[in-house]
């Protein structure tokens, strides 16, 4: 599904990532953890293909990066769905106009999509929230939110970066749990967090891999975190 090998990555002329090499396969549950500035989100990112490698080969779903067109691009990007850092809603639109804004950029009917549009936020619990508009909505409400969004299109690969952020414990445990179930409906799913509590909670539910950044490579981290 996703192939690093030996792949680097600098922002400028210091390499930030060197020799990252990373296998995510169909149906996996990966954390990549590691301190702030290590490079987590760059590397979510170079998943997304918002950025490109600048040494190594990347392959996603199949595809070496660096081989394809914009449109090639933009129609791998729909099999992936992304849980962003700080959310990224349009502001002045209520939550169920925020789902559907996926759809619509897919080319499909936000209307006839309306039934399965209803069905996510009552997954999410925000059933009661639909018509609110992201500032109204609180951390928590947001994240779910979040991630309803993330898995209108169906995607067979989940990207969350820090999805527990900003929230309590209970309701990590909460969002855990819907990463889990999309993990159980057989979703590739790739979290990037700080929190180690909530990787061992996630361990007792399933068999995650983590990962960690450190001096610049990725490593695989030992049983004792
Ligand atoms: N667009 C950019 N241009 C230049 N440097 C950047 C850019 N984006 C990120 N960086 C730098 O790259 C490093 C890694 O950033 P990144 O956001 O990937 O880290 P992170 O591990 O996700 O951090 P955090 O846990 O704090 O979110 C940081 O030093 C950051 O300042």
């Amino acid at each position: 599904m996703i192939d690093f090998q030996n792949v680097a990555y600098s922002y400028g002329s210091d390499a930030l990532l060197r020799d990252v090499s990373l296998h995510l396969a169909p149906g996996s549950f990966h954390f990549l953890t590691g301190p702030s500035g290590a490079g987590k989100s760059t590397l979510l990112k170079l998943c997304y293909m918002e950025l490109m490698p600048s040494s190594g080969q990347l392959d996603v779903f199949g595809r070496e990066v660096r081989s394809m067109s914009r449109d090639d691009i933009a129609r791998t990007r729909r099999r992936i769905g992304v849980v962003h850092q700080d959310c990224q809603f349009l502001d002045h639109l209520p939550l169920t106009e925020n789902l559907a804004l996926p759809l619509t950029v897919a080319g499909r009917d936000p209307e006839a999509e309306a039934g399965n549009i209803r069905d996510l936020m009552g997954w999410v619990g925000l059933a009661a929230r639909a018509g609110a508009t992201p500032p109204e909505l609180s951390g928590g409400e947001r994240q779910r939110a979040a991630l309803a969004r993330a898995v209108i299109m169906d995607p067979e690969l989940l990207l969350a970066d820090e999805p527990t952020g900003n929230v309590d414990w209970e309701m990590s445990l909460r969002l855990l749990q819907l990463l889990v179930e999309l993990n159980r409906l057989g979703k590739t799913v790739l979290v990037a967090t700080h929190d180690l509590n909530l990787i061992r909670a996630a361990k007792s539910q399933v068999p995650a891999r983590v990962l960690r950044i450190a001096n610049r490579g990725l490593h695989l981290a030992g049983a004792d975190l």
